[in-house]
């Protein structure tokens, strides 16, 4: 299967996918064919090309309307052959049009373990709520944000003492096992969503 993975920051995420994608022991379905930036100049582009991945930048900053963004960037995962897409830091709200294009092949890994902490700050959220375990989520993308069909989660301890910064390492340790995992299984297409947006398995579990 065909991936085109969406980043706007550092891409540890987008490092993880590649990595898994990459190791032979995984005889992994997933092929990363593009990664697209929202944002110039990010790390993650430099991960992509350090592994011969091509890249482009489509700054939403050029267009008026999120849907003229969407577009671009739809068309260019087009051009790419792209069959399924992973949402890795990629911070841009996507419109429903693009959401419908892409439906059951669109995934994103939020850092809570939703549906607790939606948004922007799940960390800070977490933190603030007292949580004694938070972790993170990897999800089907559907219009509506954060709240689309769960594929897979990893729990996290919460230590005392615990900053956002602390939080968030300890969570991105998790997140880059359990994309690419979650990522190989909708790949082989062996997890999906059904009409209603309910979770479909087709493995044991
Ligand atoms: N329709 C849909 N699209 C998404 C796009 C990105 C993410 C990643 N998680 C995100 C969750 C929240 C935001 C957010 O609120 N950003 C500030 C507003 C930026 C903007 O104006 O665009 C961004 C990404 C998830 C979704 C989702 O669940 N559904
Ligand atoms: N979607 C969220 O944004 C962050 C991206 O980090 P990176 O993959 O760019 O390092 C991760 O914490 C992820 O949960």
């Amino acid at each position: 299967t065909k991936v085109g993975v969406l980043i706007s920051g550092t891409g540890t995420n987008l490092q993880a996918l590649i990595d898994h994608s990459i190791d032979p022991k995984n005889n992994s379905a997933a092929e990363i064919v593009l990664v697209v930036s929202n944002i110039p100049g990010v790390k993650g582009l430099e991960r992509a090309e350090k592994a011969g991945i091509p890249t482009k930048v489509i700054s939403h900053k050029g267009y008026k309307k999120r849907e003229e963004f969407d577009r671009k960037v739809h068309e260019a995962l087009m051009e790419a052959g792209v069959e399924m897409i992973c949402l890795a830091g990629f911070m841009r709200i996507l419109s429903g049009w693009f959401v419908q294009q892409w439906t059951g092949s669109l995934l994103n890994i939020h850092p809570s373990l939703l549906p607790s902490f939606k948004g922007m700050n799940a960390h800070k959220l977490a933190l603030e709520a007292g949580v004694r375990v938070s972790g993170c989520t990897v999800h089907f993308v559907v219009e509506e944000v954060d709240a689309g069909a769960i594929v897979a989660q990893e729990a996290v301890p919460v230590k005392t003492g615990d900053t956002v910064e602390s939080l968030q390492e300890r969570v991105k340790t998790a997140e880059h096992k359990c994309y690419p995992r979650a990522m190989e299984l909708v790949a082989r297409r062996l997890v999906g969503i059904d009409s209603q947006g309910k979770l479909v398995r087709s493995d044991t579990e």
